[in-house]
């Protein structure tokens, strides 16, 4: 008998269908469900119906969008709502038996970062989370998306959640990245060329060489902004970067089950000849090192090029839109990007807060000094991100070039911890958004790379970090 090529979607996705729908809507078997400091509502819609958690095994939590990242102290939370909300998760999870880092546990971070560090994303399974990004952990080659907060006391309370089956959509990256060039260059390249919305309705998988040669950690800033280009989720076929990089994680299988489990996974890329409802290809060699200048992540341009002109737009609406975007970012048409003076640098968020982001941030900034006037931070992603960098003595760099060295969690990223860019200050970010008032209101955020935003830092603007890396 011979089977039908298959994707690595499919392979995740039909062995965990318990039940089909004739409206089309499957019940998915969740393998893990992560939790943050959002999901008190969740918790409190069991409460309401007597309802208790299934299965407090296949969870996990840890605080990260309201903690402080200049204490270790709920307490220190001002706002007293954010503060309960933070008090509330922890209450809840030692309630329902579900395991909890607190911020007095190094293994505390950001959940993206953390679930993948501690071997509870693993390749092949089903992983939700209340939380857009969680395409993140699609980078083990997982099935990995984000669901809203209803969903999530659905997944507490029966371990299982209705999905209406994703079309599929390949992005293969050709070929070599050059010298400068990163994870963070791919996805701003990608989500530029698909648009915000291009990947609506479907899972992308990454493929091809670039894709290969990428540390997990570079593969889960590509699949973690994934959902910036509308798709459901992003996912990575696991290989031996995965397994190398899995082996001996506290929750990682061990022993003769990891072995078992590492043939297992094998199967999982997609077969030759599996089919995708759309495909993309892009060339590494023509990727530069990206900057965005709108409020969209699809508004990303190389650091070589200019800002737009609205006057170029194709339609009066995008013209309208482009104007707007420019008043509120403070741009000029046609000014070059490397002449945007920054006022903050944030290094930091799920999608670049890991230890390989820190260290391509210290290699840029190592022996210089931010410049005069700009305010600088490096957030690592976890508590386990932050020992481990200053074992390597990074946090000792980024203090000796002025940077500051905080504690882990989303702080600036969405800014809900207190951690603000302040109205009309301009932030090079390495985060994945760049809304109207995203880091705080009126703030202007332009989304790069570690190393990227690490060369603004030492130039007070939007740098080509290829002409540092030159000169060292
Ligand atoms: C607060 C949370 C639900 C939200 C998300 O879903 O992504 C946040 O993490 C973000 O990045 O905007
Ligand atoms: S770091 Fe940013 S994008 Fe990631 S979960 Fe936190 S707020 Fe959301």
């Amino acid at each position: 008998m011979s089977l039908a090529p298959r994707t690595l979607f499919d392979k995740i996705w039909q062995p965990h269908v318990v039940m089909q729908r004739d409206d089309g809507q499957s019940l998915l078997y969740v393998d893990r469900h992560l939790v943050q400091d959002g999901s008190a509502p969740a918790f409190e819609m069991l409460r309401q119906r007597g309802l208790p958690v299934r299965r407090p095994d296949r969870a996990f939590a840890t605080p990260d969008h309201y903690v402080p990242t200049d204490s270790r102290v709920l307490a220190d939370i001002a706002d007293p709502e954010k503060r309960a909300m933070a008090q509330a998760l922890q209450d809840d999870s030692a309630a329902a038996g579900i395991r909890f880092f607190g911020l007095d546990d190094l293994r505390q971070g950001i959940v993206h970062v953390v679930g993948p560090e501690q071997g509870l994303s693993l390749p092949g399974s089903v992983i939700v989370c209340g939380d857009s990004h969680t395409a993140t952990h699609g980078a083990l080659g997982a099935l990995a998306f984000g669901i809203g907060a209803s969903e999530v006391a659905h997944v507490l309370a029966t371990q299982t959640l209705w999905q209406r089956k994703p079309r599929t959509l390949r992005v293969t990256i050709d070929g070599r990245l050059s010298e400068g060039v990163s994870a963070k260059d791919i996805i701003l390249a990608v989500i530029a060329r698909l648009g915000a919305a291009g990947g609506t309705g479907h899972v992308i998988e990454y493929a091809g060489e670039a894709i290969r040669a990428l540390s997990m950690a570079g593969r889960m800033t590509v699949c973690n902004m994934s959902i910036e280009a509308g798709a459901r989720a992003g996912m990575v076929a696991p290989d031996d970067t995965t397994f190398e990089w899995l082996a001996g994680r506290p929750e990682a299988p061990q022993g003769a089950a990891w072995d078992e489990a590492v043939a297992r996974w094998r199967q999982l890329p997609s077969d030759d000849g599996a089919v995708f409802d759309t495909e993309l290809r892009l060339s590494a060699g023509d990727i530069a090192p990206m900057v965005t200048w709108g409020n969209s992540p699809e508004d990303a341009l190389p650091i070589t090029g200019r800002v737009p002109d609205p006057a170029e737009a194709a339609t009066a609406e995008r013209r309208a839109s482009m104007q707007r975007t420019l008043a509120y970012m403070g741009l000029e048409a046609g000014q070059m990007l490397d002449e945007v003076a920054v006022d903050r640098v944030f290094i930091g968020s799920c999608t670049n807060g890991r230890i390989e982001d820190m260290r391509s941030a210290a290699e840029v900034v190592r022996g210089r000094r931010v410049a005069e006037g700009v305010e600088a931070w490096v957030v690592p992603g976890s508590g386990l991100v932050k020992q481990q960098a200053e074992a390597e003595g990074l946090d000792a760099v980024f203090l000796a070039a002025g940077l500051q060295w905080r504690h882990a969690g989303c702080s600036m990223c969405l800014g809900t911890n207190g951690d603000q860019v302040a109205a009309g200050q301009r932030c090079a970010s390495t985060s994945n958004r760049n809304f109207v008032g995203r880091q705080g209101p009126g703030s202007r955020t332009h989304l790069m790379s570690p190393a990227m935003a690490a060369a603004a830092a030492i130039t007070g603007r939007l740098t080509d970090v290829r002409s540092l890396l030159a000169a060292h």
